[in-house]
């Protein structure tokens, strides 16, 4: 598991791109036959990719999390960025179609994967919620945006206050309608919570250019498809396809409040 530390905003002016996409981007989380693994220091949020191409996968404790199994105090989220699979839960299967969701608590000891591709989000966790799964019907469609701000999207909250409860856990997925390109628009920043966001449905050939930064020193990231991009608290998140795309956004830190944010302005961008 790959492991990297916190950062500070005063260390962008200056930064080259190999060093920006060092730090926030998660360029290779899927690889087949693997469960891929990547530890922030951000709030603690590890991101990962299981790929069960060749058989099941199970999800061992790495050690830097010094623990005798992946859930002893950690809670995990789980999205199919693939065609169907089947997530076991100490036993339990729970079956997931394309963009479906899985919560999986506190104490679970084993959890397995097969079929499909599956993106993790997991944070430290105090106590254990009951593990649960939900497709788009369950979630909470918000349609934002439109055609004319090349933005038509909707956004399905998964796991939050409202929905699947969790210790700290936020996360749901994006999905732009054809014809629309711009995510998080106007952007925003979040003092008490990290996101990551993981772009997916984007054809190979596409890429999404990232905005990261302080709103007032921005820089860019180009960004394939199942790829991640850690935003700390201090960066704005908001990008631009060259086609339509999804993506699955996390957050984990102070509070769960989704609405708790700092709008940006365009005008006030730089
Ligand atoms: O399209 C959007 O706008 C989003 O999905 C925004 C994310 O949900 C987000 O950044 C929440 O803090
Ligand atoms: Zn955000």
């Amino acid at each position: 598991m790959e492991v990297r530390h916190a950062t500070a905003p005063d260390q962008i002016p200056g930064a080259t791109t190999d060093w920006l996409r060092g730090r926030f981007l998660a360029e290779q989380l899927f690889v087949s036959g693997e469960i891929r693994l990547l530890y922030s220091h951000e709030d603690r949020i590890v991101v990962g990719g299981a790929l069960p191409e060749d058989g099941p996968l199970t999800l061992h404790s790495p050690d830097p999390l010094r623990s005798e199994y992946f859930l002893e105090r950690r809670e995990l989220g789980v999205v199919n960025v693939g065609e169907a699979g089947v997530v076991t839960v100490d036993g339990t299967p729970y079956p997931l179609a394309h963009r479906e969701c899985l919560y999986v608590g506190r104490g679970a000891r084993e959890v397995l994967f097969e079929d499909g591709a599956f993106y993790l989000v997991s944070t430290p966790a105090h106590a254990g919620f009951p593990t649960a799964r939900a497709g788009l019907e369950d979630a909470e469609p918000v349609r934002l945006g439109g055609q004319e701000g090349s933005n038509d999207r909707t956004i399905y909250k998964y796991i939050h206050a409202k929905g699947i409860q969790s210790c700290q856990l936020v996360l749901g997925v994006t999905v732009l309608e054809p014809g629309s390109m711009w995510n998080t628009m106007p952007c925003h920043t979040h003092e008490r919570r990290t996101e990551v966001y993981l772009y997916f449905d984007l054809p190979a050939e596409h890429r999404v250019i990232h905005l990261m930064g302080r709103p007032d020193e921005t820089r860019n990231l180009v960004i394939a498809d199942r790829q991640a991009v850690i935003s700390p608290p201090w960066s704005v998140h908001c990008g631009f396809g060259t086609s339509n795309y999804s993506f699955v956004w996390a957050m984990g830190g102070e509070n769960q409040a989704f609405e708790d944010m700092e709008q940006v302005a365009i005008g006030e961008m730089r």
